[in-house]
């Protein structure tokens, strides 16, 4: 099982990831996309790497607008598995930019 990050970790990790936030048990971004079908293009190709990983996000979707929340279910905080989702989540944005 993943084993919790320490807030100083936290913390340390998010200096690679400044477009999120860490939210008590979870780390969260919300982004803007140019449209809900773009929108839901990057929900469905997180869906896909987050099956590979069989580490999912909690992900909230508002006409264009998402937010994914990042935390481990089964340690109720946030792990590595968290930090490696939130990277990949950022890397499919990225190519959008
Ligand atoms: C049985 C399966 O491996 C577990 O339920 C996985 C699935 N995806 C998961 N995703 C997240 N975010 N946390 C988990 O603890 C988790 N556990």
């Amino acid at each position: 099982m993943a084993e919790l990050l320490t807030d100083d970790q936290v913390t340390a990790s998010l200096a690679n990831l400044p477009a999120w936030r860490a939210e008590d048990t979870a780390l969260v971004r919300t982004v803007e996309l140019g449209s809900f079908s773009q929108a839901i293009q990057v929900v469905c190709r997180v869906a896909e790497i987050a099956e590979n990983d069989n580490h999912h996000p909690d992900i909230d979707i508002r006409w264009r607008t998402l937010t994914f929340r990042c935390t481990t279910h089964s340690t109720g905080g946030i792990t590595a598995l968290d930090v490696s989702l939130a990277e990949e989540i950022d890397g499919v944005l990225d190519v959008l930019r």
